[in-house]
């Protein structure tokens, strides 16, 4: 009965395509995970928030939650090496940033101990409130990046939640000299959506490697590139129609997670 519910889910997604020029053979294709490129991301996302009514707070908490989640799973609590469980959370301007804002107070209420990054701050409320979650949470922010061996004596993990798919053309400071510190360091590192600094669709060569990746809503272009040990898929708000729109062929979550492995 599930082989053939999977199916007829399946064939849902083809006679609903949206494309004029969807032919059997692109048919055929989306039946894997679509990896999207930057202005169809972007498209998706802003058809989140104008067609299907949901706020940036909402889906900026799931995905954060996601990437808490996938964090737990990657580097359990009882694995860490470094105690107490510290944890570098790295948050950019944009909503990528928030994100990061997000997985840092989820990983408080998990047991880990993150510190906050958080050079740029937007002037806009919902940053703000994010921002005073946190401190509320009893969550550290540090005044400037520590030095690379500093980080490996203190943290287990670095989340780079600093540029998410709406990244372009060479990196501004200080984003820039934290990332050249990040490309030294030996303690794993967790990118939110993409590794920051590579290109959307094309990633780069000399960037940095991180280790996990959660891709959220769907894998962008450059994950395709990624070379860690763990892939994750998160970001479960996706409304049927919206995958059949954009053919997603997004992957059914096991159980209540709102996380999937994918690698
Ligand atoms: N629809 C979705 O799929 C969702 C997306 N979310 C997150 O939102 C992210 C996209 O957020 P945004 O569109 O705000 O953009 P980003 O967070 O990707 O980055 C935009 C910010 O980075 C700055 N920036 C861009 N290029 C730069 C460069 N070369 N040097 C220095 N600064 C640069 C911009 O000035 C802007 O402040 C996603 O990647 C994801 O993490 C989630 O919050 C919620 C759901
Ligand atoms: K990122």
């Amino acid at each position: 009965a599930t082989v053939l519910a999977h199916r007829a889910a399946r064939t849902h997604v083809c006679e609903h395509a949206y494309t004029p020029q969807f032919t059997r053979q692109a048919c055929s294709m989306a039946q894997s995970l679509r990896y999207l490129g930057q202005e169809e991301a972007q498209r998706i996302d802003e058809e989140l928030f104008s067609e299907y009514s949901f706020s940036v707070d909402q889906l900026m908490e799931l995905a954060g939650l996601s990437c808490a989640t996938a964090v737990t799973k990657a580097y359990p609590l009882q694995s860490l090496l470094k105690l107490p469980p510290r944890v570098l959370v790295i948050c950019g301007p944009g909503n990528n940033g928030g994100d990061g804002l997000v997985c840092a107070r989820h990983l408080r209420l998990f047991g880990y101990e993150p510190a906050v990054l958080y050079p740029k701050r937007p002037n806009k409320q919902l940053f703000q409130n994010l921002t005073i979650q946190c401190e509320k949470m009893e969550i550290p922010f540090l005044s400037e990046m520590p030095e690379a061996d500093e980080v490996d004596e203190v943290f287990n993990v670095v989340i780079d939640a600093i540029f998410g798919f709406s990244f372009k053309g060479a990196v501004r400071e200080p984003f820039a000299a934290i990332l050249s510190t990040l490309k030294k360091i030996s303690a794993p590192i967790a990118s939110v959506d993409i590794p920051s600094g590579w290109d959307v669709e094309t990633g780069v060569s000399d960037g940095i490697q991180p280790d996990l990746l959660v891709s959220l809503t769907a894998p962008k272009k450059a994950a395709s590139h990624f070379q860690g040990r763990y892939h994750y898929l998160g970001g479960r708000f996706v409304p049927p129609a919206l995958d059949r729109k954009y053919a997603l062929n997004l992957p059914q979550y096991p159980g209540t997670e709102c996380v999937l492995r994918l690698n």
